[in-house]
């Protein structure tokens, strides 16, 4: 009787080990989400002790801050553009009811449209930061992974085996699959995820996603990696 009561009281959660897991509406439903601080400059990174973070990364206009919105379930908490460079600092969300359960970091995006001084206080994030998790680098299914990428996921890599991956992991996410016709999509997915792999085997395999709001795919399946990533 006690073993059923207990079970039942367990339908709300994953029984894991000494620990529930908690489901995706408990971090995600009703676009519980505010800005916490952003960062232009290293000396302005917000401490926010306490909660684990989640930063995305990836060439500018891949749809970094489009991602953020979908997963946090809001239209236009993040600000999104047509033009390649329009997210200049870092940018940190806190997510969930109550004081939160994770923080989401957008970025300023890296390749041709990027900037120095981006690189240098990303650098100084991923490398001082305790409490982040997981890095996403995005990649946009139109381009394939290119050249900047392909560095970026190798640097990643070599940071991660000199950690021995105890700080955070990283994981790639295909964006923008709307935009493909399916016989292209299917060529160029496998492409990509070729393409991961021989830049960076400790990345963790790509999540294929369209975030726009007029269709979305996968958000649902990022929201579970974040969720996983951060032991909630
Ligand atoms: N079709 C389609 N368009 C998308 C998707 N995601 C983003 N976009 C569009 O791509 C453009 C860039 O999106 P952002 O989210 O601002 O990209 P970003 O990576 O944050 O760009 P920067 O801040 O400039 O580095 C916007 O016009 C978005 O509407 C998607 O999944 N599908
Ligand atoms: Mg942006």
């Amino acid at each position: 009787m006690l073993r059923a009561v207990s079970l039942k009281t367990d339908l709300s959660g994953i029984r894991c080990g000494h620990r529930t897991l908690a489901t995706l509406g408990d971090v995600f439903a009703h676009q519980n989400a505010d800005i916490v601080g952003s960062a232009y400059l290293v000396a302005q990174i917000p401490p926010l002790h306490g909660l684990p973070e989640i930063a995305v990364t990836g060439r500018a206009n891949v749809g970094k801050s489009t991602l953020l919105n979908a997963v946090m379930g809001r239209k236009d908490l993040v600000h999104t553009s047509k033009k390649a460079g329009h997210t200049r600092s870092l940018n940190f969300y806190r997510v969930g009811p109550g004081p939160g359960k994770l923080v989401l970091v957008d970025a300023p995006g890296y390749g041709t449209r990027g900037r120095p001084e981006w690189g240098e206080i990303w650098d100084h994030y991923i490398q001082n930061r305790s409490q982040l998790r997981r890095i996403y680098v995005l990649i946009n299914a139109k381009h394939g992974v290119e050249e900047a990428d392909s560095f970026v996921l190798a640097d990643l890599h070599e940071r991660c085996l000199s950690m021995g991956g105890t700080r955070w992991t990283f994981q790639a996410v295909v964006t923008k699959v709307d935009s493909l016709p399916t016989k292209q999509l299917r060529a160029g997915l496998s492409k990509i995820r070729e393409d991961v792999w021989k830049a960076a085997p400790t990345c963790l395999p790509p999540i294929v996603t369209a975030a726009a709001a007029r269709e979305r795919f996968g958000i649902d399946e990022v929201r579970k990696s974040m969720m996983e990533a951060c032991g909630i």
